[in-house]
C-alpha cells in the first residue's frame, strides 16, 4: 500500500504512469481528489493511491495515508519558490498522530531540467533532518528520462510485506 502526495504539478501521476507502463507525457491532467492504481513489479503488487496536490485537496491526504506501508512525497525540484509550501505541507501531514512511524520517501522530481535542486538541497529545504522515528529517504529523479527509478522501485519493494 503506497500513497503519493505532494504539491500540484510535482509529477505524482507521471510517476505512477511511468512505473505502470513506462509512459511519460507532457500532457497530464491534474488529478481530481485521488486516483487508485494497482501496479505489478516483479513479485510485488503495489496498491497506489495517487492523490491530488491542489490546495483544496490537501486536507484528504491524511485519510489516504492512514495505514499504508509508505508515503511518497513528490517535489518539483526545479520550483524553488514552492519549497517552503512543500515543507509546510509535509510536516503538517507527518504531525498527524495516526501516521506515526510510516516510512517516507521524498522524490526530487524533474532533475532532467537544468538548475534543479539536488537531494541534499531538498533535505535542507524540506527540513528532513528534523523528522524522527520513521525511515526517511530522499532521491533526486526524473520521470521524463526515468533517472533513479530503479532505486526508487527497490526502496518501495523493501517496504512490502
Ligand atoms: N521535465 C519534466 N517534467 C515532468 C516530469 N515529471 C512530470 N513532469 C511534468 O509535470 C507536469 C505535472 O505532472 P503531473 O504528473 O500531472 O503532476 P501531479 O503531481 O500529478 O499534479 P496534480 O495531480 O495536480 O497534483 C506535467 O506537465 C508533466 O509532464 C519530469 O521528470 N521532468
Ligand atoms: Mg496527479
Amino acid at each position: 500500500e503506497v500513497t503519493i502526495v505532494g504539491l500540484q504539478a510535482s509529477g505524482k501521476t507521471s510517476f505512477v504512469n511511468v512505473i505502470a507502463s513506462g509512459q511519460w507525457s507532457e500532457d497530464v491532467v491534474p488529478t481530481v481528489a485521488f486516483h487508485f492504481r494497482k501496479v505489478r513489479k516483479g513479485n510485488v503488487t503495489m496498491n497506489i493511491w495517487d492523490l491530488a496536490g491542489q490546495p483544496r485537496y490537501r486536507s484528504i491526504w491524511e485519510r489516504y495515508c492512514n495505514g499504508v506501508d509508505c508515503i511518497v512525497f513528490v517535489v518539483d525540484s526545479t520550483d524553488k519558490d514552492k519549497f517552503e509550501t512543500a515543507q509546510f505541507e509535509l510536516h503538517q501531514l507527518l504531525s498527524q498522530a495516526n501516521l506515526k512511524g510510516v516510512p517516507l520517501l521524498v522524490l526530487g522530481n524533474k532533475n532532467d531540467v537544468e538548475g534543479h535542486a539536488t537531494a541534499n538541497e531538498l533535505i535542507q529545504a524540506l527540513q528532513l533532518n528534523k523528522i524522527q522515528n520513521r525511515i526517511v529517504s530522499c532521491y533526486s529523479c526524473s520521470m521524463k528520462n526515468q533517472h533513479n527509478l530503479d532505486i526508487v522501485l527497490k526502496w518501495l519493494s523493501e517496504r512490502s510485506h
